[in-house]
């Protein structure tokens, strides 16, 4: 067993990237390194640590914390811990002690020389592997559209262009508000999957309505790879250590005196929401468990869906609300889903931006008053993006809006931004209408009068909710015998035998009665949904109707079903009932009314003459015409239009008082389009889809599919013995093959099934999709990387015109900075790879071969000839490789220069939208602004010290033909 000793430097050998790490903790099992560089901490089993000891020898250059370089004299060991006895360069008696556990906390390794030079040497093809993996590893990470080529999904323009804009910021709190069904779950997808694939983010809390948690797990899982972790009351009990109650209290109290001895908040080492880094829950669940324990969870994103349901006002915050705020206040990101932002009116919208950027929106007065502008600023912004000049006018508008702001001719797009942000919903909310995206299918209504039978004539005194739903005061479901609407129904199903139809109504008594009736008496087959029924029951219905084969022909279900899930394939909606929230209405719709809706869609609307249900159905169709357009100030025109249409929603309404409602609505509703369409919804059109950089980012996006990963893959399978057989043109099946060693990433006992081809992978969910951002892509490239093979080679070149003997070396070095995750770096410098080709002189011949060029003439070499030139070549190589440090390393120099040019343009970018913020309010407060410097600093220092290293290194040998 290795020997560890607190305090000793030690290197991960399959994540060098850490920088030296340092011994924090041992027990008998395991050993704790902490690797300061990037501020991370492993915990290894101890008998198998993949860890090297650093140590260093007399002559060796050493580098202190302080960034000193000394040249090693003498090395003494004190308890298991070197003391180094070193001085500065040319100063020899300048003699210094350094412990070991001083020295600085990167490391310029020089592996692939070493190896190289102690004959440590690999065959050409892994050597080749290595490189084309390092290059493909770079071309990935400073690709424009990481994140964005994994996932199973059409490439639609607007979704693309909003994952584009948040996934690449730093810690996003973003409100994705599109149109019911116009895919804020694949926006978000798209955003977490960029999130975690670049490393910005690995801890992840999903809060959903109970219903539609199954229908996330499976849409993470299946369109992004993303394997999240449900859970639930039995789950966490699960993880509660079984501890009398007695041992519980010791256990809590001895705690809580250590934490306050300390001055500390308790200990976190117990929190079962650590013991996952993906978790989805409900908002049930989040409801009823400890919120200060999940808020403690050190969450980097939090996404909430259907988020309207979080309900605010000054006075009476909804407690949904203040635990979403306890857990939200502690995330750095926060991500809110929501097609209907209003449903619960003005303040309960602020409230959600609120949560989303506190500096932005400091008061609902302020927001209102906001709000009062915004055609002033839509008008200006419409004009900047719509017109081609940029006249005095213009610019003495935008400098009177933006007075901090230097405005000049080239700015203009960037004027257009901070608009958006500074004055409008710009940053924090993204919204894309049917209006802006063509090719949505047409919505029809069919109302049916139906006489209004005796027993439902309540008195004018009767509840609302009687009055809006006259079955609901039954007790049984006798009320189904003398409805016309369930007759109505009966025969609707008879004449639609081979469509299938989503039946939705208001409560759970309604659609369970209906459902025993037409299963029971009439002896149909049909599904049926609703919030009596536990989360598996729900989702074996919804998956019995959506079944083509042998599935349902109609799902009856209550409120519930109207939110959130994917019922496209039905083109018949049947409203039992309408909901008095026109926004409730949308959701409804939504459910057919969504992204891969191939047919128009029927709505179906059974109603009673003379009833308040004629009098709701007149009122959206003819007065805000909501059944066949979505309507985006439906919650304004309830607020407007309530005092006349509550009255009327009582008995026997007279017909002059709803045709006077009609008009009345109508002109609302006129009016509030006319006011949305030239203020905030056209602030929201301008800042949530750019339809030119959404084309570009298609176009770039179709070019990855061309690239496909399958040609190196098949490679990287046959060296580690993986089988694989054809499957079909576009897809192949993959097995461990009978000599694989090591499990390979991603790959089940089983074998799996891939393809390459979108489309392919879009219709048959039983297959994998192959992407460069696919897991077990990234995991053997990872494993690859993290491997000593194929660091060090000698090969064979065959050609004519080649001089044999002649020696050229093929040194591939690549820079990166090591810096902690939470910094982001790579944001401004991702891995680069540098190639160089020295010729026997040292003369970098790079342009004049390439590599891949050079590749198809070099051939195997066997090792003991390859060993037996480089000992008797190795003073040469060796001048070579070091004579050759300082022109790699000045290469380096010009792509760190122009990585800390970009931070600097953009973190001053960001300071100024700052202090802008705080001159306008001052709840921003003086420590963000000092935050944002010091991490300026932090980066400035950090990118100015990456490394450029020798990452390979291949030995040429010219052997004639
Ligand atoms: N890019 C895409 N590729 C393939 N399918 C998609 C894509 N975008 C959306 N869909 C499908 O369209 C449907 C609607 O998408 P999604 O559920 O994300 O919409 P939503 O805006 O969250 O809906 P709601 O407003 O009802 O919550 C889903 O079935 C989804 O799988």
């Amino acid at each position: 067993m290795t020997d560890f000793t607190p305090g000793q430097r030690w290197l991960s050998e399959s994540e060098t990237e850490l920088g030296l790490g340092i011994i924090k903790e041992l027990d008998y099992r395991l050993v704790t390194v902490e690797y300061p560089a990037v501020e991370e901490e492993r915990t290894y089993a101890i008998n198998n640590a993949p860890l090297s000891r650093v140590t260093f020898d007399t002559g060796d250059t050493i580098r202190t914390e302080g960034e000193l370089e000394l040249t090693v004299a003498e090395v003494n060991e004190l308890n298991g811990l070197k003391v180094y006895m070193a001085h500065p360069a040319g100063e020899p008696d300048n003699i210094q002690p350094v412990p070991e556990t001083l020295l600085g906390h990167t490391l310029r390794l020089n592996s692939a020389m070493d190896r190289l030079l102690s004959n440590q040497l690999s065959s050409n093809r892994w050597f080749e592997l290595r490189v084309d993996a390092l290059n493909a590893h770079c071309v990935q990470q400073q690709s424009r559209i990481k994140g964005l080529r994994g996932p199973r999904i059409d490439h639609i323009g607007h979704q693309l262009y909003i994952a584009d804009q948040v996934a690449n910021r730093y810690a996003p709190r973003v409100l994705l508000a599109d149109e019911v069904g116009l895919g804020k779950t694949i926006e978000a997808g798209l955003i977490l999957h960029q999130q975690l694939l670049t490393g910005r983010a690995s801890r992840v809390l999903v809060v959903v309505p109970p219903a539609l948690v199954h229908q996330w797990f499976v849409e993470m899982v299946r369109r992004f790879n993303l394997h999240f972790s449900i859970f639930d009351r039995e789950r966490l009990d699960a993880l509660q250590p079984e501890t009398s109650i007695k041992d519980m209290l010791a256990q809590i109290i001895a705690e809580e005196s250590i934490a306050e001895e300390k001055g500390e908040a308790p200990s976190n080492q117990d929190n079962p929401f650590l013991t996952e880094q993906l978790i989805l829950c409900s908002t049930d669940f989040l409801a009823e468990c400890d919120i200060d324990e999940l808020a403690a969870a050190d969450w980097d994103l939090l996404v909430v869906d259907e988020a309207h349901h979080l309900e605010w006002s000054e006075d009476a915050p909804s407690e949904g609300y203040l635990r979403v705020e306890a857990v939200a206040r502690q995330a750095r990101g926060l991500l809110l889903l929501t097609a209907t932002p209003e449903q619960l009116g003005l303040e309960s919208h602020f409230a959600r931006l609120r949560l989303l950027d506190p500096d932005r929106y400091p008061s609902l007065a302020a927001f209102r008053e906001e709000q009062s502008h915004y055609q002033e600023i839509a008008q200006l912004a419409g004009d900047l993006h719509d017109q081609p000049s940029w006249d005095a006018d213009l610019i003495s508008r935008a400098q009177a809006l933006l007075p901090d702001m230097n405005i000049d001719d080239d700015n203009r797009e960037a004027v257009l931004a901070e608009l958006l942000d500074r004055s409008g919903p710009g940053r924090v909310m993204f919204r894309n209408t049917r209006h802006n995206i063509a090719g949505f299918p047409l919505r029809t209504v069919h109302g049916y009068p139906l006489p209004l039978p005796d027993e439902y004539r309540y008195d004018s005194d009767e509840s609302l909710e009687g009055q809006l739903h006259p079955e609901s005061l039954y007790h049984d479901d006798r009320w189904c015998a003398l409805d016309p609407r369930v007759s109505w129904l009966e025969q609707f199903f008879k004449q639609h035998r081979h469509d299938k139809v989503l039946v939705i109504c208001a409560s759970r008594h309604t659609a369970s009665d209906l459902h025993a009736h037409c299963n029971y008496k009439l002896g149909m087959n049909i599904a049926m949904f609703h919030e009596d029924m536990d989360l598996i029951e729900r989702d074996r219905a919804a998956a019995f109707f959506a079944d083509e084969v042998d599935g349902a022909q109609a799902l009856i279900c209550s409120e519930i079903g109207s939110e959130g899930r994917n019922f496209q394939f039905a083109h018949h909606l049947v409203l039992l009932d309408l909901p008095l929230n026109p926004d409730l209405l949308e959701q409804r719709i939504g459910r057919l009314d969504r992204i891969g809706q191939r047919e128009d869609i029927q709505i179906h609307v059974p109603y009673f003459e003379g009833h308040a249900q004629e009098v709701l159905y007149r009122w959206y169709h003819e007065g805000m015409n909501a059944f066949e357009h979505t309507n985006p100030a439906g919650h304004d025109i309830y607020l407007r239009s309530r005092d006349a249409l509550e009255p009327l929603l009582s008995s026997d309404p007279e017909y002059t008082a709803i045709d006077a409602l009609v008009e009345e609505t109508r002109v609302i509703t006129d009016e509030l389009h006319t006011l949305m369409e030239t203020g905030r919804d056209r602030l929201l059109e301008l800042s949530s889809c750019d339809s030119d950089k959404a084309d570009a980012l298609k176009a770039a996006l179709q070019e990855a599919d061309d690239s496909s990963p399958l040609p190196f893959m098949q490679r990287v399978f046959d060296r580690y013995g993986v089988d694989q057989e054809e499957h079909s043109d576009t897809a192949v099946i993959l097995k461990p093959g009978p000599h694989m060693r090591d499990a390979f990433p991603g790959l089940p006992d089983e074998g799996i099934t891939m393809t390459d081809d979108r489309a392919t992978a879009l219709s048959r969910d039983d297959m994998q999709f192959m992407t460069w951002e696919h897991p077990m892509v990234t995991g053997s490239m990872e494993m690859l990387l993290g491997e000593d093979r194929g660091k060090a080679a000698v090969s064979l070149l065959k050609n004519p015109r080649i001089k044999a003997g002649t020696l050229l070396i093929e040194a591939i070095y690549t820079v990166e900075s090591m810096a902690p995750r939470h910094l982001q770096a790579d944001r401004f410098l991702p891995c680069t790879v540098i190639r160089h080709l020295l010729d026997g002189n040292g003369k970098n011949i790079s342009q004049a071969i390439s590599h891949d060029g050079l590749s198809q003439q070099c051939h195997k070499m066997d090792k003991p000839l390859s060993r037996k030139i480089v000992s008797s070549q190795k003073p040469l190589l060796e001048k070579l490789l070091k004579g050759n440090e300082a022109a790699a390393a000045k290469e380096a120099e010009a792509i760190i220069a122009s990585s800390l040019e970009a931070m600097r343009k953009e973190q001053s970018h960001e300071l100024a939208r700052l202090k802008a913020l705080q001159a306008k309010n001052p709840a921003v407060r003086e420590e963000e602004v000092t935050a944002l410097e010091n991490q300026t600093a932090q980066l400035e220092k950090l990118l100015s010290n990456a490394q450029c290293q020798l990452n390979a290194v291949r030995v040429i040998v010219a052997g004639g033909e």
